[in-house]
Protein backbone atom coordinates (compact mmCIF):
# COMPACT_ATOMS: atom_id res chain seq x y z
CA UNK A 1 0.00 0.00 0.00
CA UNK A 2 1.11 3.26 -1.31
CA UNK A 3 -0.31 5.16 1.49
CA UNK A 4 -2.56 3.82 4.65
CA UNK A 5 -3.45 4.89 8.12
CA UNK A 6 -4.60 2.69 11.15
CA UNK A 7 -7.11 4.04 13.82
CA UNK A 8 -6.05 7.57 13.29
CA UNK A 9 -7.52 10.00 15.40
CA UNK A 10 -7.42 14.06 16.38
CA UNK A 11 -8.43 15.44 19.71
CA UNK A 12 -8.98 18.79 20.94
CA UNK A 13 -10.18 20.02 24.01
CA UNK A 14 -11.93 16.53 24.74
CA UNK A 15 -13.37 16.61 21.40
CA UNK A 16 -13.06 14.28 18.79
CA UNK A 17 -12.36 16.06 15.81
CA UNK A 18 -11.50 12.77 14.14
CA UNK A 19 -11.91 9.21 14.97
CA UNK A 20 -10.51 5.64 14.59
CA UNK A 21 -10.18 6.56 10.59
CA UNK A 22 -8.53 3.44 9.13
CA UNK A 23 -7.98 3.52 5.67
CA UNK A 24 -5.61 1.97 2.35
CA UNK A 25 -4.61 3.37 -0.94
CA UNK A 26 -3.57 0.93 -4.14
CA UNK A 27 -1.26 2.73 -6.20
CA UNK A 28 -2.26 4.77 -8.84
CA UNK A 29 -5.84 4.91 -7.00
CA UNK A 30 -7.90 7.81 -7.02
CA UNK A 31 -10.16 8.27 -3.63
CA UNK A 32 -12.82 10.70 -3.10
CA UNK A 33 -13.14 12.28 0.26
CA UNK A 34 -16.82 13.80 1.11
CA UNK A 35 -18.65 14.98 4.02
CA UNK A 36 -20.21 17.81 5.08
CA UNK A 37 -19.24 20.53 6.14
CA UNK A 38 -16.78 20.73 10.36
CA UNK A 39 -16.85 16.50 9.22
CA UNK A 40 -13.27 16.41 9.60
CA UNK A 41 -11.75 16.27 5.92
CA UNK A 42 -8.83 19.14 5.90
CA UNK A 43 -7.92 17.53 9.48
CA UNK A 44 -7.63 13.87 7.79
CA UNK A 45 -5.81 15.45 5.11
CA UNK A 46 -3.38 17.35 7.50
CA UNK A 47 -2.53 13.71 9.34
CA UNK A 48 -1.67 12.06 6.18
CA UNK A 49 0.14 14.92 4.85
CA UNK A 50 2.16 14.77 8.49
CA UNK A 51 1.41 18.11 9.03
CA UNK A 52 -1.03 17.71 11.84
CA UNK A 53 0.65 15.40 14.47
CA UNK A 54 -2.25 12.76 15.65
CA UNK A 55 -3.45 11.96 18.69
CA UNK A 56 -3.47 8.39 18.02
CA UNK A 57 -2.88 5.68 15.59
CA UNK A 58 -0.38 6.15 12.32
CA UNK A 59 0.33 7.19 8.87
CA UNK A 60 2.40 4.92 6.40
CA UNK A 61 3.84 6.16 3.27
CA UNK A 62 5.31 3.64 1.33
CA UNK A 63 5.78 0.97 4.35
CA UNK A 64 7.31 3.11 6.58
CA UNK A 65 5.87 5.36 9.67
CA UNK A 66 5.47 8.91 8.33
CA UNK A 67 6.08 9.95 11.76
CA UNK A 68 9.71 9.03 11.54
CA UNK A 69 10.43 10.14 8.29
CA UNK A 70 12.28 13.71 7.40
CA UNK A 71 9.99 16.11 6.09
CA UNK A 72 12.21 16.30 3.24
CA UNK A 73 11.75 12.77 2.12
CA UNK A 74 8.07 12.93 3.01
CA UNK A 75 7.93 15.93 0.87
CA UNK A 76 10.23 13.92 -2.37
CA UNK A 77 6.85 11.11 -2.45
CA UNK A 78 3.84 13.51 -1.09
CA UNK A 79 2.23 16.71 -1.96
CA UNK A 80 -0.91 18.43 -0.28
CA UNK A 81 -2.39 21.58 -2.11
CA UNK A 82 -4.01 22.90 0.94
CA UNK A 83 -7.77 24.84 0.76
CA UNK A 84 -6.11 28.42 2.02
CA UNK A 85 -3.55 28.05 0.63
CA UNK A 86 -1.03 31.38 0.95
CA UNK A 87 1.91 32.20 -1.23
CA UNK A 88 4.53 35.43 -0.33
CA UNK A 89 3.35 38.54 -2.31
CA UNK A 90 6.25 39.49 -4.20
CA UNK A 91 6.88 36.02 -5.97
CA UNK A 92 6.20 35.63 -9.61
CA UNK A 93 3.79 32.51 -10.74
CA UNK A 94 7.13 30.91 -12.09
CA UNK A 95 9.09 31.09 -9.02
CA UNK A 96 6.25 29.85 -6.82
CA UNK A 97 5.64 26.68 -9.11
CA UNK A 98 9.33 26.42 -8.85
CA UNK A 99 9.54 26.03 -5.15
CA UNK A 100 7.94 22.80 -5.56
CA UNK A 101 11.55 21.09 -6.83
CA UNK A 102 12.73 22.45 -3.49
CA UNK A 103 12.83 18.91 -2.02
CA UNK A 104 14.75 17.35 -5.00
CA UNK A 105 17.69 20.13 -5.05
CA UNK A 106 20.74 19.80 -2.67
CA UNK A 107 24.59 20.49 -2.55
CA UNK A 108 25.00 18.19 -4.92
CA UNK A 109 22.01 18.53 -7.49
CA UNK A 110 21.24 22.11 -8.21
CA UNK A 111 18.55 23.70 -10.71
CA UNK A 112 18.63 21.74 -13.74
CA UNK A 113 16.84 22.27 -17.43
CA UNK A 114 14.79 18.97 -16.06
CA UNK A 115 13.31 21.51 -13.15
CA UNK A 116 12.67 24.19 -15.76
CA UNK A 117 11.34 21.37 -17.92
CA UNK A 118 8.61 20.06 -14.86
CA UNK A 119 7.41 23.57 -13.84
CA UNK A 120 6.75 24.54 -17.99
CA UNK A 121 4.90 21.20 -17.75
CA UNK A 122 3.20 21.87 -14.51
CA UNK A 123 2.15 25.26 -15.67
CA UNK A 124 0.43 24.21 -18.90
CA UNK A 125 -1.32 21.36 -17.22
CA UNK A 126 -3.48 23.87 -15.24
CA UNK A 127 -3.63 26.22 -17.84
CA UNK A 128 -1.07 28.70 -16.83
CA UNK A 129 1.59 28.47 -19.69
CA UNK A 130 1.14 32.59 -20.54
CA UNK A 131 1.36 34.12 -16.37
CA UNK A 132 5.29 32.50 -15.22
CA UNK A 133 6.03 36.55 -15.08
CA UNK A 134 2.78 37.70 -13.31
CA UNK A 135 2.92 38.49 -9.81
CA UNK A 136 0.73 36.02 -7.16
CA UNK A 137 -0.99 38.94 -5.63
CA UNK A 138 -2.29 40.08 -9.38
CA UNK A 139 -3.74 37.14 -10.10
CA UNK A 140 -7.40 36.18 -9.30
CA UNK A 141 -8.81 33.87 -6.52
CA UNK A 142 -8.77 30.46 -9.04
CA UNK A 143 -5.72 31.37 -11.14
CA UNK A 144 -3.89 31.25 -7.59
CA UNK A 145 -5.56 27.97 -6.92
CA UNK A 146 -4.32 26.56 -9.89
CA UNK A 147 -0.77 27.82 -9.40
CA UNK A 148 -0.87 25.69 -6.35
CA UNK A 149 -2.02 22.73 -7.60
CA UNK A 150 0.76 23.33 -10.32
CA UNK A 151 3.41 23.63 -7.60
CA UNK A 152 2.07 20.12 -6.39
CA UNK A 153 2.83 18.74 -9.83
CA UNK A 154 6.36 20.34 -9.98
CA UNK A 155 7.25 18.04 -6.68
CA UNK A 156 6.36 15.41 -9.08
CA UNK A 157 4.75 13.18 -5.80
CA UNK A 158 3.61 9.43 -5.96
CA UNK A 159 0.74 10.89 -3.45
CA UNK A 160 -1.35 13.81 -4.18
CA UNK A 161 -3.30 15.36 -1.52
CA UNK A 162 -5.88 18.12 -3.06
CA UNK A 163 -8.15 19.97 -0.22
CA UNK A 164 -11.18 20.98 -2.62
CA UNK A 165 -9.24 22.19 -5.19
CA UNK A 166 -11.96 22.95 -7.54
CA UNK A 167 -13.54 25.42 -4.92
CA UNK A 168 -12.56 28.35 -6.55
CA UNK A 169 -12.33 27.58 -10.17
CA UNK A 170 -14.81 28.15 -13.25
CA UNK A 171 -16.36 24.73 -14.39
CA UNK A 172 -13.79 24.34 -17.55
CA UNK A 173 -10.84 24.42 -15.35
CA UNK A 174 -13.09 22.67 -12.46
CA UNK A 175 -13.19 19.60 -15.44
CA UNK A 176 -10.14 19.99 -16.71
CA UNK A 177 -8.21 20.07 -13.36
CA UNK A 178 -10.32 17.02 -12.49
CA UNK A 179 -9.67 15.63 -15.58
CA UNK A 180 -5.72 16.01 -15.11
CA UNK A 181 -5.86 14.39 -11.68
CA UNK A 182 -7.72 11.60 -13.32
CA UNK A 183 -4.88 10.87 -16.23
CA UNK A 184 -1.90 11.17 -13.41
CA UNK A 185 -0.72 7.61 -12.55
CA UNK A 186 -0.30 9.47 -8.66
CA UNK A 187 -2.44 7.75 -6.01
CA UNK A 188 -4.57 10.67 -4.73
CA UNK A 189 -7.09 11.96 -2.23
CA UNK A 190 -8.99 14.39 -3.43
CA UNK A 191 -11.75 16.03 -0.48
CA UNK A 192 -14.96 17.30 -2.43
CA UNK A 193 -18.09 19.14 -2.10
CA UNK A 194 -19.30 18.06 -5.42
CA UNK A 195 -21.02 14.71 -5.10
CA UNK A 196 -21.36 14.56 -8.90
CA UNK A 197 -17.63 15.46 -8.71
CA UNK A 198 -16.90 12.73 -6.59
CA UNK A 199 -18.10 9.76 -8.23
CA UNK A 200 -15.49 10.00 -11.04
CA UNK A 201 -12.90 8.76 -8.54
CA UNK A 202 -12.33 5.13 -8.42
CA UNK A 203 -13.53 5.06 -4.35
CA UNK A 204 -15.58 7.31 -2.39
CA UNK A 205 -14.65 7.62 1.61
CA UNK A 206 -17.28 8.98 3.50
CA UNK A 207 -16.64 11.06 6.57
CA UNK A 208 -19.27 12.10 9.37
CA UNK A 209 -18.54 13.82 12.83
CA UNK A 210 -14.81 12.53 12.26
CA UNK A 211 -15.32 9.01 11.95
CA UNK A 212 -15.72 6.89 8.59
CA UNK A 213 -19.29 6.00 7.63
CA UNK A 214 -18.45 4.01 4.66
CA UNK A 215 -15.75 3.07 2.07
CA UNK A 216 -16.37 1.46 -1.52
CA UNK A 217 -16.75 2.31 -5.14
CA UNK A 218 -19.15 5.09 -5.95
CA UNK A 219 -21.89 2.78 -6.77
CA UNK A 220 -21.84 1.30 -3.62
CA UNK A 221 -21.64 4.46 -1.90
CA UNK A 222 -23.78 7.01 -3.30
CA UNK A 223 -27.60 6.01 -1.91
CA UNK A 224 -30.50 8.11 -1.18
CA UNK A 225 -29.98 7.06 2.35
CA UNK A 226 -26.63 8.19 2.38
CA UNK A 227 -27.68 11.69 0.99
CA UNK A 228 -30.25 11.49 3.88
CA UNK A 229 -28.61 10.67 6.32
CA UNK A 230 -25.22 12.41 5.73
CA UNK A 231 -25.93 15.22 3.95
CA UNK A 232 -29.27 15.72 4.85
CA UNK A 233 -30.56 16.27 1.72
CA UNK A 234 -33.06 14.48 -0.90
CA UNK A 235 -31.38 13.13 -4.11
CA UNK A 236 -32.24 10.94 -7.28
CA UNK A 237 -30.42 9.42 -9.83
CA UNK A 238 -30.53 10.16 -12.78
CA UNK A 239 -28.84 8.56 -16.09
CA UNK A 240 -27.39 11.04 -18.48
CA UNK A 241 -28.57 9.46 -22.05
CA UNK A 242 -25.36 10.92 -23.43
CA UNK A 243 -23.05 8.38 -21.91
CA UNK A 244 -24.92 6.57 -19.32
CA UNK A 245 -23.65 7.91 -16.64
CA UNK A 246 -25.60 8.73 -13.02
CA UNK A 247 -26.12 12.10 -12.10
CA UNK A 248 -27.19 12.99 -8.59
CA UNK A 249 -30.18 15.87 -9.05
CA UNK A 250 -30.88 17.30 -5.67
CA UNK A 251 -33.87 18.18 -3.75
CA UNK A 252 -34.88 19.82 -0.50
CA UNK A 253 -33.10 19.86 2.29
CA UNK A 254 -34.39 17.45 4.78
CA UNK A 255 -33.99 19.72 7.91
N1 LIG B 1 -7.44 23.78 15.91
C1 LIG B 1 -8.73 23.52 16.11
N2 LIG B 1 -9.31 23.79 17.29
C2 LIG B 1 -10.62 23.52 17.51
N3 LIG B 1 -11.43 22.97 16.58
C3 LIG B 1 -10.90 22.67 15.40
C4 LIG B 1 -9.53 22.92 15.09
N4 LIG B 1 -9.31 22.52 13.81
C5 LIG B 1 -10.49 22.04 13.35
N5 LIG B 1 -11.42 22.15 14.29
C6 LIG B 1 -12.84 21.72 14.17
O1 LIG B 1 -12.81 20.40 13.67
C7 LIG B 1 -13.93 20.17 12.82
C8 LIG B 1 -13.43 19.57 11.52
O2 LIG B 1 -12.74 20.55 10.79
P1 LIG B 1 -12.19 20.28 9.32
O3 LIG B 1 -11.66 21.57 8.80
O4 LIG B 1 -11.29 19.11 9.37
O5 LIG B 1 -13.54 19.87 8.58
P2 LIG B 1 -13.86 19.76 7.02
O6 LIG B 1 -14.63 18.50 6.85
O7 LIG B 1 -12.62 19.92 6.22
O8 LIG B 1 -14.82 21.01 6.81
P3 LIG B 1 -15.18 21.91 5.51
O9 LIG B 1 -15.98 21.04 4.58
O10 LIG B 1 -16.03 23.00 6.10
O11 LIG B 1 -13.89 22.41 4.91
C9 LIG B 1 -14.64 21.50 12.67
O12 LIG B 1 -15.78 21.52 13.51
C10 LIG B 1 -13.61 22.53 13.12
O13 LIG B 1 -14.23 23.63 13.71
Amino acid sequence: MILSCHELGWRVRNRAIVNDVSLSLRPGEKLGLIGPNGSGKSTLLHMLAGIQKPSRGRVELDGAPLAKMRQRDIAQRLALVEQHADTADRITVRHAVELGRTPWLSALRGWSAGDDDIVTQALADVDLSGFGDRHWHTLSGGEQQRVHIARALAQRPQVLLLDEPTNHLDIRHQLSILELIQRLPTTAIIALHDLNQATLCDRICVLQDGKLRAIGTPSEIMTETLLREVFGVCGHFLVDPADNAQVIRFHTATY
